[in-house]
């Protein structure tokens, strides 16, 4: 049952209308009578089914898009809030430069255009509003965490902003009277029980939109990756997962080639968590999170698909996937600056771990446990790991090495070309029992059995193990001094952290008698043949 006529969904329709203030005196603050809509973009790099456009455009009068480039991000000196990674890494900053170049095009073929400027949103936005002259109306998204949320109430400080709700598979209003669940599984339930829809009407993609106010930069070259400082962008092309190009153009020849020409929607269950190849999942990710791709449109592309070819769990379960992504920006929603705070959501009282060197080794994939050492150096060669991959390193962080866990998200932060604040992070918590569900700690070598039984993966990360025949190139501190040096394994590092024994530590060397004894030794048989994997 569609909730969008509930009393509190219309209230939310109709939009925040922040007050205005200051930064330019005198000007008349109706947004509906305004002389110009400046719409502000941040994560809607696109021209399909565009919430922000299509008020814009609604409104009728002229229509200037502006992509503000916030040096506090989009630089290569930009530091995490934590200061151990970069804010934006190379590939990441690459990408969004490649879809303003790719939106722009598009914008200009509506008969419109697009600013993009180097600066904080309330200098930028403030300079064109100063330009733009009186009755000025900015709209943009609406945010879920705190840093782009300060942005709007700096921003709402210069000119009426209205903001629009879009992103999600499904609308908030849509869910008004569901109420949000911390976990996952009862949230999803509740969404899928209430009969909650994916809208239908995704917002056309526009004929042409109003033409644009004069206004300096529409025909400015968009910065540079040297501008803004980085060097190098180019990824190792050995997983196989073709350089993303940005934009929206990319996203929907990626949608139509997982979807259509490949056929891989029909097997997506089965190949979803493996981690060779360009095919195993959809890696729509870093098209979704810069908002080149919107989720409903994969959505009906899926119903599309359903009808024409076959509907079965597969095509179920991208949209159940989706899901998630929805969730974790509605429990950004609830729970705001929160989600940044070391002990989460629920107070956690577990204790993190200072450790420079092994939080190198960790970022570095030096830690001696190859099916961690193989995802992070992926990780670093081409800004992606899949999701198998990436539950595994942050299990090994927080529950193996003990290291705070927001170490780890500011490395995904920095190096993910699909970062997300509300994604990012929110999986963190989960990975770290922050989020007060069941805890998930990954037997590394289990999983490294589970989805890597041939070695395949950990061979192509890891050359120093190519050679060693699998298992054993999972277990290569097992291996004699001779076989290392035979399979050209000597330079690979010593685990970090005993894998396979309970808690992480060998069983203690001396045993005492009686039948407690005997069952202890029965556990250490067992952990060491676990870690032998016979
Ligand atoms: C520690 C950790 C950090 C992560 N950080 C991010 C992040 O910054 N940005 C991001 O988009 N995803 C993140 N994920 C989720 C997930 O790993 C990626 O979305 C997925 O690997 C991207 O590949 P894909 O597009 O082929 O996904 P598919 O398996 O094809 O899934 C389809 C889409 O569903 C969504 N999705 C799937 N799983 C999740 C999930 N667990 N949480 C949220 N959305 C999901 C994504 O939008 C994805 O593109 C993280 C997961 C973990 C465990």
């Amino acid at each position: 049952m569609r909730r969008a006529t509930s009393l509190l969904a219309l209230a939310r329709t109709a939009h925040s209308l922040a007050a205005p203030n200051s930064l330019l005196r005198g000007r008349k603050m109706s947004a509906m009578a305004s002389k110009a809509t400046v719409v502000w973009l941040r994560d809607e790099l696109r021209v399909h089914d565009n919430a922000l456009l299509a008020e814009a455009a609604r409104r009728g009068a002229p229509v200037l898009p502006v992509f503000c480039l916030d040096p506090r991000v989009f630089d290569a000196s930009a530091k995490s809030d934590l200061g151990s990674s970069q804010k934006t890494g190379a590939r990441r900053a690459k990408f969004v430069l490649e879809s303003l170049e790719d939106l722009r095009g598009s914008l200009k073929d509506l008969g419109s255009g697009l600013v993009v400027r180097r600066g904080s949103p309330r200098q930028v936005l403030a300079d064109i509003c100063e330009e733009l002259g009186d009755d000025v109306a900015i709209i943009s998204s609406e945010a879920a965490c705190s840093e782009e949320q300060k942005d709007e109430a700096a921003v709402s400080e210069i000119a009426p902003l209205t903001k629009v709700w879009d992103g999600t598979l499904y609308h908030r209003d849509d869910l008004a009277y569901i109420p949000f669940k911390d976990q996952f599984t009862a949230w999803r339930t509740s969404v899928e029980k209430g009969d909650t829809p994916v809208r239908a009407d995704c917002f056309a993609r526009p004929r042409d939109l109003p033409a644009p106010p004069a206004c300096s930069g529409l025909d400015d070259a968009i910065p540079s990756l040297n501008d803004l400082g980085y060097g190098d962008a180019s990824v190792d092309k050995r997983g196989d997962f073709f350089d993303p190009r940005g934009g929206e153009a990319a996203a929907l020849e990626r949608l139509q080639r997982y979807v259509w020409d490949e056929d891989r929607l029909r097997t997506y269950f089965d190949t979803r968590n493996g981690m060779v190849g360009q095919g195993y999942s959809t890696k729509f990710a870093p098209w979704l999170a810069r908002g080149c791709l919107s989720p409903r449109r994969v959505a009906h592309e899926c119903a599309k698909y359903e009808q024409k070819r076959v509907a079965n769990k597969s095509t179920y379960w991208v949209k159940f996937e989706l899901t998630w992504r929805d969730y974790f920006v509605y429990y950004a929603h609830k729970y705001g600056e929160k989600l940044f705070f070391p002990y989460g959501v629920k107070g956690s009282s577990q204790k993190w771990r200072v450790d420079s060197n092994a939080l190198r080794a960790w970022k570095e994939g030096r830690t001696g446990a190859p099916l961690v050492d193989a995802n992070m150096r992926e990780l670093r060669a081409t800004g992606f790991m899949s999701n198998r991959g990436r539950q595994n390193v942050a299990s090994y962080l927080v529950h193996d090495l003990g290291l705070d866990w927001r170490l780890g998200a500011e490395h995904f932060e920095e190096l993910l070309v699909d970062y997300t604040p509300e994604s990012n992070w929110g999986n963190w918590h989960a990975a770290a029992g922050l989020s007060g569900g069941r805890i998930n700690r990954f037997n590394i070598l289990k999983q490294s059995k589970d989805y890597d039984a041939d070695g395949q993966y950990v061979k192509l990360w890891c050359p120093e193990l190519a050679k060693v025949p699998a298992p054993s190139c999972h277990t290569p501190w097992l291996l004699s001094t001779a076989d290392k040096d035979r399979y050209g394994a000597a330079d690979y590092p010593p685990p970090l952290k005993t894998l396979g024994f309970k808690g992480g530590k060998p069983p203690p060397k001396k045993a005492k008698g009686g039948d407690r004894d005997k069952i202890k030794a029965k556990r250490r048989q067992k952990s060491r043949v676990q870690a032998a994997y016979l």
